[in-house]
C-alpha cells in the first residue's frame, strides 16, 4: 500500500550515526503524521490560506506552491474553491513526495487544475501568478540563495498578488529563544515524541534546517520588493507572514 500513512518513528531507536535529514521515502511514508504532530500551527495556517485565497485570488488567477510536499496547500485550496476559481503547480525536488501528490490530487480532486512538477525551486522559470506559497519550504534551502528566490517571486507576481511564507525562527534574544524551543520540545512531548526522538531529530537538521529571525524574513522580503509585509500567525517558533505586491 503506498499511499498508506504511517505513525512517524523514524527516530524512536538509538541510531550510532543520525544522518542529517532528507525527504526521503521513509519520511514520505509518515509525513502527514509528522508534520502534525511537529508544527505548532500546521492546520491552522493551511485552514486560513484558502480564506486568504478567497480575498486575495482573482478569479482564474496561478498559485505556486513551492515545496509542496503531499500538496496539502493545494488539497485546502481546492476542498473551498471552485474548480475554475484558481489553477495549481505544486514544486517539490524529492520525486517520493511529487509522485505521492500527484497520486492525491488524481484521487481526491480531479476536478480541479493540481499540477506537481519535480524541480528545484532555485531554478524554476516562474510564470505570472497571483499567489505563492512557501509553508516551510524557505528554511531548507542555503541562506545565500533565499533573497535571490524571493527577488524572482516578486518579479513573478502579478499586480496584488500575495506571498505567503511559513517558517520556523529563531529569536536574537537568547532567553526568549530558550524558552520558546523549550516550550517547542513540551509541545512534541504532548504529542507522543521521546526525548530521543526530539533529540536525534534535532541532531539530524542540524545545518539542514537553517532558521531566520522574524526580522531577518521581514528584510528579506523588504529587500526582494516587498513594500509591505506582516506577521499574521505565531506559535512558538513557527510563523506565517504575508507579503503584498502593489495593485
Ligand atoms: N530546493 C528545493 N526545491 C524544491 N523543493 C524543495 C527544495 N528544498 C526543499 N524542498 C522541499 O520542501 C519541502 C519542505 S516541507 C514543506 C511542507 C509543505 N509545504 C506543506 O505545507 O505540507 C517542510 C517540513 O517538512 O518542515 C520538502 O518536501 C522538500 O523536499
Ligand atoms: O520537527 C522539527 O523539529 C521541526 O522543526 C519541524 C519539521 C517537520 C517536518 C520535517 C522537518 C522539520
Amino acid at each position: 500500500m503506498s499511499d498508506a500513512s504511517y505513525r512517524d518513528a523514524i527516530f524512536s531507536t538509538p541510531l550510532d550515526r543520525v544522518a542529517r535529514f532528507s525527504f526521503d521515502e521513509q519520511v514520505v511514508a509518515c509525513f502527514p503524521d509528522m508534520i502534525r504532530r511537529s508544527v505548532p500551527g500546521y492546520g491552522q495556517i493551511l485552514g486560513m490560506l484558502s480564506l486568504i485565497a478567497q480575498r486575495h485570488l482573482r478569479h482564474g488567477a496561478h498559485v505556486y506552491d513551492l515545496g509542496c510536499s503531499l500538496g496539502a496547500s493545494g488539497l485546502a485550496l481546492a476542498g473551498a474553491l471552485p474548480e475554475d476559481a484558481f489553477r495549481y503547480t505544486g514544486v517539490d525536488l524529492s520525486p517520493a513526495m511529487v509522485e505521492r501528490a500527484q497520486q492525491t490530487f488524481a484521487d481526491e480532486c480531479p476536478q480541479h487544475s493540481l499540477q506537481v512538477m519535480e524541480a528545484d525551486i532555485r531554478q524554476l522559470d516562474y510564470q505570472p501568478s497571483g499567489m505563492v506559497i512557501l509553508n516551510f519550504t524557505l528554511q531548507f534551502l542555503p541562506p545565500e540563495d533565499r533573497d535571490a528566490l524571493l527577488a524572482r517571486l516578486y518579479d513573478a507576481l502579478e499586480p496584488g498578488g500575495v506571498l505567503i511564507l511559513s517558517e520556523k525562527t529563531i529569536d536574537a534574544d537568547e532567553r526568549d529563544n530558550a524558552w520558546r524551543v523549550e516550550r517547542y520540545h513540551d509541545f512534541k512531548r504532548a504529542n507522543g515524541y521521546s526525548e530521543m526522538e526530539i533529540s536525534q531529530k534535532r541532531t539530524a537538521l542540524e545545518n539542514v534546517l537553517i532558521p531566520d529571525t522574524l526580522d531577518a524574513l521581514h528584510g528579506r522580503l523588504a529587500q526582494a520588493g516587498f513594500p509591505r509585509s506582516m506577521t499574521w500567525f505565531q506559535y512558538l517558533n513557527f510563523t506565517s507572514l504575508i507579503a503584498f505586491k502593489e495593485s
